[in-house]
């Protein structure tokens, strides 16, 4: 098994106490498998993809990837699951302003040891980035920056991709090309996906969904 999440509760102080975002989540996923996370707004969805991420901590409840519970780790135990195993592609891009886009794209492979010009080559080329290889992210349409962070992350090769509405800056057309790369590639490299979507059309491609009411698995 590659991710398991049992119980997870969260919460966060709010004016009149602590409000419970998570309350006992638990869910596994296997290595290759894609699962589409849906729910409606403020349901929880974020918060359970950060935490999946180690990029913050549960209230209680483990999470483990590939067998090793991540919340046992210092911060730089996790730092580390987070370059090796674990890509993440949020909306909010964070491509590196100066960085040109090829080494944006080269940037977290080699973080990883697993820079392979090749292949980060042949991602640009599907992605339709082959043009934009010299130019800045600034110098990017978002459409062009969403594709730039997707092929950042899986230059990696990440066994986990997390990815949080990655083609929700995308026209229903470009949306659906990406989504089709994304999974093509993530096949490819038998990274498993978790992503979190709003949308019924992309949810209804991934092999599995989970979905979240109010901070539990509905
Ligand atoms: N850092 C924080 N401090 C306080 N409350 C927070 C924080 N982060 C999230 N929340 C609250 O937790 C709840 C769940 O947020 P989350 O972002 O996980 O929902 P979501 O399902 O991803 O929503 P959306 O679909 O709108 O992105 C919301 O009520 C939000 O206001």
């Amino acid at each position: 098994m590659l991710l398991s999440v049992s119980d997870l509760t969260k919460t966060y102080p709010g004016p009149d106490g602590q409000i419970t975002v998570l309350d006992g989540v638990s869910m596994t996923m296997d290595a290759g498998e894609t699962l589409a996370l849906t729910g409606e707004s403020g349901s929880g969805k974020s918060t359970l993809l950060h935490l999946v991420g180690g990029l913050d901590q549960p209230d209680s409840g483990r999470v483990d990837i590939e067998g090793v519970d991540i919340g046992a780790l210092d911060d730089g135990g996790r730092a580390a699951i987070r370059r090796d195993q674990v890509g993440v592609i949020f909306q909010q891009f964070n491509l590196i302003p100066s960085l040109t886009v090829a080494s944006n794209i080269a940037f977290q492979a080699r973080l990883a040891g697993r820079e392979d010009a090749a292949w980060s080559a042949d991602l640009s080329d599907r992605m339709g980035l082959t043009a934009q290889l010299t130019k800045y992210p600034e110098q990017l349409s978002g459409g062009q920056q969403q594709r730039v962070a997707i092929a950042r992350t899986l230059a990696a090769r990440p066994k986990l991709v997390l990815a949080d509405e990655p083609t929700g800056n995308l026209d229903e057309a470009t949306a659906d090309t990406v989504m089709t790369l994304m999974l093509d590639l993530v096949t490819e490299t038998q990274a498993a996906l978790l992503m979190v979507t709003h949308s019924e059309r992309l949810a209804a491609r991934m092999a599995r969904r989970l979905h979240l009411r109010a901070g539990r698995v509905a």
